[in-house]
């Protein structure tokens, strides 16, 4: 079951004034969310003013989309009340039944009913409703149509509810107008990273699993590196204070695990070392071979007996004293810290012998293609007339092995009502984030919306984005099939590849990102020039370019293709960002070569 989404706005001068005076809009709250069904998901009190209400209630209804708008107060005869006359102009119906039910109920309680002004009606897809200002008469009023409310409000969304439903079962009851707003990119955005929580912690091994895990703790070093003072050179340990001149070879010290610290040196005595050698104790320095000469060896030339000390050196010098590197107790990696392929974080952890570490679970990601014309694209099989091979799920799998993340390949789903919902059933089971891709626009096979909401008791949180490519991208969070945990999460991207393609990356990764932990989930953006002129779109456009730096370090963005068609595959080809375009406005039409433009960096710069 849908959630249904309520806005509490309570009317009045006093409690704008002094809002702990508010009682209505507080118990109104709590009637609502005495129903499980319902979410009060925002409140506010404004004066008895025509703008100031307008303005609320048109933002809740148009931008926020709340599927129910109660308010309390300002309907009855005093001077001031003018809640009717504020809402009335905003309705674009009328819904007198519901008025007279509540005049009904409430009449039977109190002849003091008659005394309210109350009206009812639907904007946009939102049921508006307007209380008087009594905690009594809101509880008789929200009482009264209660129970009629969520099926009311379902058949005032059109085709989030039953209506869309319809849609699977013939195409001349298919709606003409999708229910879903078109919502800006923003909002889209910040919708998606709203549900969003970093999944719990783990324990792993260090090993190059680990590459793209996010650590979940600070690591202490419990060793330091080096663990003895170790030379830095191939030479002979000195101290520092004999100086120059010829000095008997006492000791040799060759890199290699031993449990005895070599002799002790004493003045006027030097011991051969080998780089990584440990250093005898009272040696202070290293002297590089180079800056030594043989004056004697043993009768049978197998030792050094005499070597002559041609460099001064200071104290230290070419030693890594214990620790220097790594102190014990230094916290050498925090938390937060991304396990990079680069190397640097396996490689610091394995130098102070830490076996596991604790790192944020990384989340599994589950591919379906959707749609009767999909085939798998290796099949072999010469392609039957309407047939398409499917390129989304190689694509969006091997950028989702690319980027580091865990995957499920959940197949090709036919246009079946049954296979579509088994197929995404079976994805919510298993994965964090279910993808789909094609059926979220408004043919009649396009079934994924009302089977998201119908069968799998979703709540869809957009349905149509003012982007191009990929306006119908669908977000929908459904609960965990096993309780307890943050909801799973539904990306309905749309078939064509470019668009599929471009949105997961826009949202799927980020998305998987945050799930992981990262804290820094979205894309990284430059500004780079345009070599060449650019007609807007009037949707704000992510076309595909290379972003590239010149001989002269100028970084420059070219299009892959003007064609940027959404079918067009080829317009990814050899593509490593995303320009930003802002929609065509009357004052601005065009970029012209030479504008600096914002690009995403979804690949490297080659
Ligand atoms: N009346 C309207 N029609 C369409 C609208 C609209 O606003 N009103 N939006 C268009 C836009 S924009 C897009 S994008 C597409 C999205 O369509 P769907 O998500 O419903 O996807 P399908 O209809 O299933 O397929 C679209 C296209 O992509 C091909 N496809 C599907 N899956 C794959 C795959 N796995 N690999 C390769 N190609 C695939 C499919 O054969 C279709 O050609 O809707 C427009 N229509
Ligand atoms: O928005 Mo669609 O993704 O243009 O092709
Ligand atoms: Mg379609």
């Amino acid at each position: 079951m849908t959630t249904i989404r309520v806005g509490v706005l309570t009317v009045s001068d006093t409690a704008s004034f002094d809002p702990v005076s508010d009682t209505s809009g507080p118990s109104l709250c709590r009637l609502v969310e005495a129903e499980p069904r319902y979410k009060v998901e925002i409140t506010a009190i404004v004066p008895d003013d025509i703008k100031v209400i307008q303005k609320t209630v048109t933002h809740w209804c148009d931008d926020l989309d709340l599927h129910l708008v109660l308010t309390t107060g300002g309907t009855g005869f005093g001077v001031r009340d003018c809640t009717p006359e504020a809402v009335l102009p905003l309705l674009e119906r009328q819904t007198p039944g519901i008025s007279h039910l509540i005049f009904a109920k409430s009449i039977q309680i109190t002849p003091f009913a008659a005394l309210s002004r109350a009206i009812s009606g639907i904007r946009g897809q939102t049921l508006v409703l307007t209380f008087p200002g009594s905690p009594k008469a809101v509880k008789e009023n929200f009482e009264a149509v209660a129970k009629m409310l969520p099926h009311a409000i379902d058949l005032a969304r059109g085709g989030t509810g039953k209506k869309v439903h319809e849609k699977m079962q013939g195409v001349s009851r298919r709606l003409r107008k999708s229910p879903y707003p078109l919502i800006a990119m923003d909002q889209a955005l910040a919708s998606v990273m709203d549900k969003i929580a970093p999944l719990p912690s783990t324990e792993r091994p260090v090993n190059e699993a680990l590459i793209g895990s996010v650590l979940d703790e600070d690591v202490v070093a419990v060793e330091a590196v080096p663990g003895y003072r170790a030379a830095i050179l191939d030479g002979y340990a000195v101290i520092d204070t004999d100086g120059p001149g010829e000095y008997p070879v006492t000791a040799v010290s060759i890199a290699t695990a031993s449990y005895e610290t070599p002799a002790k040196l004493l003045p006027g005595q030097i011991a051969r070392i080998t780089t990584g050698g440990a250093l005898p104790e009272g040696a202070t320095a290293v002297v590089m071979v180079e800056d030594t000469l043989l004056v004697k060896s043993s009768e049978d030339d197998t030792k050094e007996e005499i070597v002559e000390i041609r460099a001064k050196v200071r104290n230290g010098e070419a030693v890594r004293e214990i620790g220097s590197d790594v102190k014990i107790g230094q916290i050498v990696l925090k938390k937060g810290q991304v396990i990079s392929a680069v190397g640097g974080e396996i490689g610091v952890l394995a130098s102070i012998g830490v076996g596991k570490v604790v790192v944020k679970q990384r989340p599994v990601v589950g591919f379906l293609s959707t749609g009767n014309e999909v085939v798998n694209h290796d099949n072999g099989q010469p392609l039957k007339m309407g047939q398409i091979r499917d390129s989304n799920r190689p694509t969006l799998i091997a950028a989702t092995k690319a980027a580091g993340f865990d995957y499920l390949d959940l197949g090709i789903a036919p246009d079946s009502p049954e296979d579509l919902e088994a197929a995404v059933k079976n994805g919510l089971d298993k994965c964090e984030i279910v993808v789909t891709t094609g059926g979220v626009s408004m043919g009649e096979m396009d079934l994924l919306k009302p089977i998201l909401e119908q069968k799998l008791g979703a709540t869809i949180h957009f349905g149509r984005i003012m982007m191009k490519p990929g306006k119908p991208t669908t977000f929908a969070t459904v609960p965990h099939p096993r309780g307890g945990q943050q909801p799973r999460l539904v990306f309905g991207l749309p078939g064509n590849p470019v668009s599929a393609t471009v949105t997961f990356h826009l949202f799927v990764l980020p998305a998987l990102r945050k799930l992981a932990g990262y804290e820094k989930y979205m894309w990284p953006s430059i500004q780079a020039e345009i070599t060449h002129d650019i007609r807007l779109d009037e949707r704000p456009e992510y076309q595909r370019a290379i972003v590239a730096v010149t001989n002269e370090g100028k970084i420059q963005a070219q299009s892959t293709d003007r064609n940027q068609m959404s079918s067009r595959m080829v317009t990814m080809l050899g593509a490593n960002s995303l320009l930003v375009l802002p929609g065509r406005t009357a004052e601005r039409a065009n970029v012209a070569s030479g504008d600096k433009v914002e690009c995403l960096l979804i690949g490297k710069i080659v």
